[in-house]
């Protein structure tokens, strides 16, 4: 029997709907409403369709948006000082500056510039160690947006074993610390999992994949995981986004549906979930700036 498809873009279409009834009731409370600004350097085709996507799903949810742009080849001086003003620009609640940035431009200082309360990517250091020591402010919107598939698709995490395929920043070290979290008021997304990050250096690759009751990949190789590398029964989540012959696939190869008990697609998995969580976290945001959010704790 093939597995059950998680259906990421059908799920982000509900949550939709539900963010767009609370930013309403945060507009009827006498709340201006949430804003986001989106940045964009640069031409990359595949930046503008993705930053295009948030806007219009910004619009559909009731969430203000503006774009910035910035040509290629702009100074990181030009860029801070754009971060600078969407800082002290009251109307914003959150800054996204669309990854990657070209070159010369230094994006570990970016990110650090943009105010942490503001920073709905949930990339800035105050919010990755806030994440690590369980009082989080802003979840990263891909790992927020698996963590709602696996709750809302009734996947119980705690005590399985988690097997998370990559290493990185946005996807697999956030993706960790929110499964291996015990649950609390603080951090209620918490999963109880035992996790397992595996990357390029890893020994014993396959037979710890083999071990996992859920399998989360996100290393950008075209269906890198094959089915004799999955244990039968597993719930598999993709969130790689590679293109194969004109095609775009996740990390997963299309035969592990024979093997596993539930899938996410690609497209249609954790991609419109991302979008989603980012909406989330821009009414979160609105939510501190206006006072009402228990979740800020620091003061400014
Ligand atoms: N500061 C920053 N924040 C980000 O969140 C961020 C970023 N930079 N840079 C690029 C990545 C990529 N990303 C995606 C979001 C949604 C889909 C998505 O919705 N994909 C659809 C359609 C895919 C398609 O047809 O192109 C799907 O998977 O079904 C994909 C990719 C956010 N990113």
């Amino acid at each position: 029997m093939p597995a059950r498809v998680l259906d990421g873009k059908a799920l982000a279409e509900t949550m939709r709907v539900e963010i767009a009834q609370q930013v309403a009731a945060h507009v009827a409370l006498g709340h201006r409403p949430p804003g986001l600004a989106a940045v964009l350097v640069g031409n990359v085709a595949a930046s503008r369709v993705y930053v295009r996507n948030k806007r219009r799903a910004c619009d559909a949810a009731g969430i203000r948006s503006w774009l910035y742009e910035l040509p290629e080849e702009c100074s990181s001086q030009q860029l801070l000082d754009l971060v600078a003003q969407l800082n002290a620009d009251a109307q914003v609640d959150g800054i996204l500056v669309q990854l990657p940035l070209p070159k010369q431009i230094d994006e570990q200082a970016v990110i650090e510039a943009i105010l942490p309360d503001k920073d709905v990517d949930g990339f800035h250091p105050d919010n990755v160690g806030r994440l690590t020591i369980g009082i989080p402010r802003f979840l990263p919107c891909t790992p927020y947006g698996v963590q709602q598939i696996l709750q809302r698709e009734g996947i119980d995490t705690a005590g399985k074993r988690v097997a998370i395929l990559g290493r990185s920043n946005i996807v697999g070290k956030p993706m960790a610390l929110i499964l291996m979290q015990k649950p609390s008021k603080a951090f209620p997304m918490g999963g109880d999992a035992t996790v397992t990050i595996l990357h390029s250096r890893s020994r014993d690759l396959v037979e710890q994949l083999r071990q996992a009751d859920i399998l989360i990949a996100g290393i950008g190789v075209a269906h890198f995981v094959q089915p004799e590398m999955v244990k039968p029964g597993a719930v598999i989540i993709d969130v790689g986004i590679n293109s194969l012959e004109g095609k775009i696939v996740g990390d997963v190869a299309p035969g592990v549906a024979e093997i596993a008990s539930a899938m996410t697609p690609v497209p249609g998995g954790v991609g419109p979930m991302t979008i989603t969580m980012l909406l989330q976290n821009t009414l979160e945001a609105a939510r501190i700036h206006s006072g009402l959010s228990p979740r800020e704790t620091s003061v400014r």
